[in-house]
């Protein structure tokens, strides 16, 4: 059964307006990998972050939970770089491969309850700890794009070749879709998607497939202020979500914050659903090594102070992305609850 189109056209204006802490925005979560890598484990593998789904599942669901004490009311699963074929690779099973990415949604559940539980927990530790407000928290299965499960980069030139069309990202993707729509998942993330062609297949897929329940946002991969990564135009990127009844927001991640208020003035010309932004540290991916270097002359490691700018340009969807923390998330969550009370 598919959603109903009103369902799934007031999923995010609905939840948003239960966000009234944060004044009808929400706070979606900071980088997974990076804070991964700061407890200690090693992402040096084809998989990436997806690696600790096996090796370190408690250590998946403690980086949830920090995301949440930080503020967020979004949190992302590590399915960013967990594919079936990714696993197979590694010598697991298929059933093996689709157990962990249900995996990685249950980690997520189990870390917003755990959270809730803080919440109401009758101890004054736990009440007068102003981490602990009661909030409605989403947790969406994250879909890396083809190109990251490449892994070696390819996310941010999005230059799959001409022998890679629509058909095959479809075939690519079908199965871990639909795995992570019937995980429990609120929605599904389709994250730093870097052209056009991807975009497409995403969309067909949420269109063509039996079973799509839950809603999905598209986000973006970008090399300047209105382009993708490949070139491609990002309002043409986001007329391809516009279009696409089940995709309730649309936006950019993993992106310099300097090209951020001009992606959102073009996103906002194809389209009226929400729109999401998670900016990363602006620094630049070098994928043989697996290490991040600063852009020359860039120094735009702290965009929290932006966000209101943001959000005045039409974004109402604010995290972080790779080399984020949740100190950004928590200064994030702090910048938009102290702008709400001010008078309008
Ligand atoms: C968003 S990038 C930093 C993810 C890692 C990349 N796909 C790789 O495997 O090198
Ligand atoms: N959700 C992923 C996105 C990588 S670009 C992460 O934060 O690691
Ligand atoms: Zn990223």
């Amino acid at each position: 059964m598919g959603l109903e189109g009103s369902y799934t056209s007031s999923f995010m204006r609905d939840f948003l307006d239960k966000c009234a802490s944060y004044g009808g925005c929400a706070v979606v979560d900071g980088g997974f990998a990076t804070e991964l890598e700061r407890h200690g484990a090693d992402l040096n593998d084809p998989l990436w972050s997806a690696k600790c789904l096996i090796s370190s599942p408690h250590l998946v669901r403690r980086v949830h939970l920090d995301y949440l004490d930080a503020g967020a009311n979004i949190i992302i699963t590590a399915s960013y770089q967990a594919t079936i074929q990714g696993f197979e690779a590694k010598g697991l099973s298929r059933e093996e491969g689709k157990a962990l990415l249900r995996r990685s949604v249950e980690l997520a559940r189990e870390a917003r309850q755990v959270y809730y539980d803080r919440c109401t927990k009758d101890s004054s530790d736990f009440l007068s700890d102003d981490r602990y407000w009661k909030r409605p928290i989403l947790v969406a299965a994250s879909v890396g794009s083809y190109g990251a499960y490449l892994a070696d980069g390819s996310e941010y030139r999005g230059d799959y070749g001409d022998a890679v069309t629509v058909e095959t990202l479809k075939d690519f993707h079908r199965e871990r879709v639909k795995i992570l729509v019937d995980s429990g998942a609120d929605l599904i993330a389709f994250e730093t998607i870097p052209n056009k062609l991807e975009a497409q297949a995403y969309a067909e897929l949420l269109d063509e497939e039996e079973g799509i329940h839950i809603p999905a946002w598209f986000s973006f991969s970008c090399k300047d202020e209105s382009h993708v990564v490949n070139g491609d135009p990002i309002q043409d990127c986001a007329v391809i979500a516009d279009s696409c009844s089940k995709v309730v927001a649309v936006g950019v991640n993993c992106t310099a914050p300097r090209f951020i208020h001009g992606l959102i003035s073009s996103i906002k010309k194809a389209t009226s659903k929400a729109i999401i932004v998670y900016p990363n540290s602006g620094e630049t991916y070098i994928a043989e090594t697996h290490q991040w270097e600063k852009s020359s002359g860039v120094v735009e490691d702290d965009f929290v102070s932006y966000v209101g700018k943001w959000r005045e340009a039409g974004a109402s969807v604010f995290g972080g992305c790779c080399r984020t923390t949740p100190n950004t998330i928590r200064g994030i969550s702090q910048a938009i609850r102290a702008k709400q009370l001010q008078p309008q």
